[in-house]
């Protein structure tokens, strides 16, 4: 049972698709109408709506920028490594003060399952705000080393082998299960498992034929957690999603203001790219969180603050050159504007999250670019490892090592539907004030690295 934004207890409420690139769906959810106490301004926004022009251009000027740029540029924000965060570019951000975390080392801690140290003597995590796009915050290395790799574990063996979770390649084909593991909770063999290599994937269509390695090591581009958007029908179904798994939506809500209820997760190889779109298809505008592992991407995030008054013809220019932020009175020629933008270029690493709220909720955002070789080292071997099975230690995946040192993982996720606390007077719409939910509702003057 859900409430929807507007307030009725229903199940599922105007329950619409969450808005990816790579869907080729033409369905066209409803419209809607929300107010924000952060958003100055609430328009229609519909999932189908494409990237204006300025965007496009932003994007594609990152898309095809040289990789040793990326080193060099002032305009990106990268936090780099660090965990004290001495190298976090002061100019772009400010730190948020008292995020209002839980504790942070027991979330940590249960998400291991008391079987690890990791929680143990943990600094609280430093948060940022991008200056220029208030509610775009950065956790950087959020997440510790032993954590990523249980995360990578429960979301590629558990429940990538869940035949609830669809996936991309459910669309044209028929994936074959295995069998249940006796060791590993009851759920089915992992892809990357060697009893999975020869699981018959057979094409619902025309499509060619494909294999368990072709699967992981290229086709696999999205799972879906929670719920689950039908490709097929373009709608959610009637029926209850599965169960968002426990631990990582006990993970999520332990460190993010917002409900785990959907997830996206995405794979991307070198190479690969999401190109900009909005998520507005959830029926509430509680934050969004998107947390990274694996190899490095660039992550852009554009809001429009004046829309092109006709439209627009790409300007050519130098890649290098800095966002279209031009208005339609600076483009001669009688060739039309380009919208106003407003813009941010984060560079994100294993252990990021990024969270969407506020104004950046609906920003438009995508990944132009994913960056080889850059796994860092203590996972890049993954999903190679050993295991204990009945107390003795056995090598695992080993047919698969290294897998990951040629990926990005990125999970997504999302609240679809509004708390029942937050329907009402006083916040908007359901809508959150972030900064209040993560604390005292306010941004520290400090200012990063300080
Ligand atoms: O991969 C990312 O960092 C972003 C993914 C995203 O925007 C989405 O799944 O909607
Ligand atoms: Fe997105």
């Amino acid at each position: 049972m859900y409430v929807s934004a507007r307030g009725q207890v229903e199940f599922p409420p105007g329950y619409t698709p969450p808005n990816l690139p790579h869907d080729d769906d033409d369905s066209r959810p409803a419209k809607r109408q929300r107010k924000s106490r952060v958003m100055s301004e609430r328009k229609d926004l519909d999932a189908h709506d494409k990237a204006p022009d300025s965007v496009k251009i932003w994007y594609k000027r990152w898309q095809r920028m040289e990789s040793a740029a990326f080193n060099t540029r002032f305009d990106i924000i990268d936090c780099g490594s660090d965990p004290d965060g001495k190298t976090f570019p002061k100019h772009m951000l400010r730190e948020v003060s008292e995020p209002g975390f839980a504790d942070v080392g027991k979330v940590f801690g249960e998400f291991m399952g008391g079987d690890s140290d990791v929680g143990h003597g943990l600094k609280t995590p430093r948060v940022f705000e991008v200056k220029s796009m208030p509610g775009l915050l950065i956790y950087p290395n959020i997440l510790p080393q032993p954590l990523q790799l249980r995360l990578l574990d429960n979301l590629l063996h558990r429940d990538l082998s869940n035949p609830q979770h669809q996936t991309n390649v459910h669309l044209h084909y028929n994936v074959p299960y295995g069998a249940p593991q006796p060791h590993a909770s009851g759920h089915n063999a992992s892809f990357f498992d060697p009893s999975a290599r020869t699981l018959p994937i057979k094409p619902k269509t025309s499509h060619t034929a494909l294999d368990v390695p072709r699967m992981l090591d290229k086709k696999l581009r999205w799972m879906t957690l929670g719920g689950q958007y039908d490709w097929t029908s373009k709608t959610y179904p009637a029926r209850p999603p599965p169960p968002f798994p426990e631990d990582v939506k006990n993970l999520v809500q332990g460190l993010f203001p917002m409900k785990a209820e959907a997830a996206i997760v995405n794979l991307y190889s070198p190479g690969d790219t999401l190109s900009a779109h909005r998520d507005v298809s959830e029926a509430c505008a509680q934050p969004l969180v998107s947390i990274s592992l694996g190899c490095e991407a660039i992550f852009i995030a554009a809001i429009e603050d004046e829309p092109a008054p006709s439209s627009a013809t790409a300007v050519s220019g130098d890649p290098a050159a800095p966002p279209p932020a031009t208005t339609a009175t600076s483009t001669k020629g009688g060739r039309g504007g380009l919208g106003k933008l407003r813009s941010a270029v984060l560079r994100l690493r294993s252990g990021d999250a990024v969270l969407m709220s506020g104004e950046a909720r609906y920003a438009w955002h995508g990944v132009p670019r994913v960056a080889a070789n850059t796994c860092p080292g203590f996972m890049r071997s993954w999903p190679a490892g050993t295991e204990s099975v009945d107390g003795v230690e056995e090598d695992r995946y080993e047919g698969y090592r290294g897998w990951m040192a040629g990926k990005r993982v990125n999970l997504n996720v999302r609240q679809m539907f509004a708390d029942i606390a937050a329907e009402g007077e006083g916040v908007g719409g359901g809508d959150v004030d972030v900064l209040a939910a993560m604390g005292k509702g306010t941004v520290a003057g400090a200012e990063a690295g300080a």
